[in-house]
């Protein structure tokens, strides 16, 4: 039985893959989202030439010779500008945000000034050059310009920036309503004692935080013993509550209880395909039941995890037209040496460090069985070895993957 390689259940997950449709939400509740189209500003930033700091708005060629006094015609705050000039020998008392007034051309700031007794006069005791600490209308950006591009998420920086282009909706992607189902007779929820054979079920915890994460709409469908019409009668509910993927967890192998394929098959599940050629997680499942993908993930919880960050995140961010869908991979050096890789891509969890030329340094735990969520938890990083890969040295560049 030849494996797919993951470059090419890659491609066939995300063929053709199209948005779930958009909305227009307030700011407010903006954050995580994907923007459904590019974001021009409305205004330009800042509208005014304005003062970066507290001091006085002055001419600079009257302070080519200092000490020098001068008279002080009136104050400038931020959102109270001053309406007149200041003439040569004068100078407006300004504050960090106000506009600039007509005839000042640098501010001075006021650690550099001795106040009059009366407060009419002030003496400037250093030069400044033209534009000191004078902020030009349009130094942030100019109204029309595009500073955001559909596709990108929204996060706490893209939202003050669209606040500040007085934007206060955006057009985002609709969130994906993705359903997931953990089966196995073996499981119970946390908190409930397990009997003899049991053990407690952990990977729908992982799934619901990940899929919040992504900007999802989770639907936890609990858990299905290993029984074909209960697994039916869960994936039915997911489409009729409208749900745009299935995730199961567990059954995906070819075991006498791996049930997921033939209980969904009942309902019409067609297989786009099957077993890929990676470590963990060779038994992943992918197919559709009419509109609504389906995912198939294996039991063993790192191998669960593993599938969905290399295929249900970029499955999901393709879903919300994301402009980058797959996590991002870096280059590190390996800390300890590593053997000969077979015919699967592996993902070794990794400890992460820097050496002290400032390289990241990836160093494989010793033991990488799947069922692991111990190590998973203080692993930093996957290193990713390619099949066939030849044995490496410490030292020899690989890539990763950051948890
Ligand atoms: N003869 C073969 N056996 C297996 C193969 C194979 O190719 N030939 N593949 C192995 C690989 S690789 C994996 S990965 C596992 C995955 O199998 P399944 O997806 O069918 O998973 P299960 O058998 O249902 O469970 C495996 C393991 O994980 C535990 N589990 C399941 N669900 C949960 C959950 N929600 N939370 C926590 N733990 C869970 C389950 O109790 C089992 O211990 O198959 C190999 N076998
Ligand atoms: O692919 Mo399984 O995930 O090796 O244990």
């Amino acid at each position: 039985m030849s494996l797919l390689s993951v470059e090419e259940a890659y491609k066939r997950l995300l063929a053709g893959i199209q948005p779930v449709g958009t909305e227009v939400v307030p700011l407010s509740e903006a954050n995580g989202r994907f923007l459904a189209e590019d974001v021009y500003s409305l205004r330009t930033q800042p509208p005014f030439d304005a003062s970066a700091m507290d001091g006085y708005a002055v001419r600079a060629h009257d302070l080519s010779r200092v000490p020098t006094t001068l008279q002080v015609i009136g104050t400038a705050a931020a959102g109270h500008g001053f309406d007149g000039t200041v003439n040569p020998g004068e100078a407006v008392r300004i504050f960090t945000g106000a506009p600039l007034p007509d005839g000042a051309d640098a501010i001075l700031i006021q650690e550099k000034t001795r106040a009059g007794e009366t407060g009419d006069t002030v003496t400037a005791l250093s030069s400044v050059p033209v534009d000191e600490y004078i902020r030009p209308a349009g130094l942030d950006f100019a109204l029309g310009q595009k500073l955001l591009t559909k596709g990108r998420r929204l996060g706490y920086r893209e939202l003050a920036l669209a606040a500040a282009m007085n934007h206060d909706t955006l057009r985002v992607a609709k969130r994906p309503k993705v359903a997931f189902l953990a089966t196995g007779d073996e499981l119970v929820p946390p908190g409930e004692e397990p009997g003899p054979d049991q053990i407690v079920a952990s990977n729908g915890f992982a799934l619901g935080a990940m899929l919040a994460d992504l900007g999802a709409e989770p639907v936890d469908l609990g858990i299905a013993p290993d029984a074909a019409d209960v697994i039916a009668d869960k994936a039915r509910s997911a489409i009729d509550g409208g749900a745009h993927v299935l995730v199961t967890l567990g059954g995906a192998s070819v075991g006498d209880h791996d049930l997921v394929q033939t209980a969904l098959g009942d309902i019409g599940f067609e297989l786009g395909f099957w077993r890929i050629a990676m470590v963990p997680g060779k038994p992943l499942i992918s197919g559709h039941i009419g509109p609504m993908r389906v995912l198939g993930l294996p039991g063993n919880p790192v191998s669960s995890i593993v599938c969905a960050l290399l295929f249900l995140h970029p499955l999901v961010r393709a879903l919300q037209g994301a402009s980058e869908v797959h996590r991002p991979e870096e280059t590190a050096v390996l800390g300890d040496p590593v053997g000969g890789n077979g015919e699967r891509q592996a993902y070794l969890r990794a400890r992460l460090s820097f050496s002290r030329s400032g390289h990241v340094v990836a160093t494989p735990v010793s033991f990488q069985d799947s069922s692991l969520l111990a190590t998973l938890s203080g692993a930093d990083a996957l290193v990713i070895r390619p099949p066939f890969a030849p044995p490496a040295e410490v030292g020899s560049p690989c890539k990763i993957i950051r948890l």
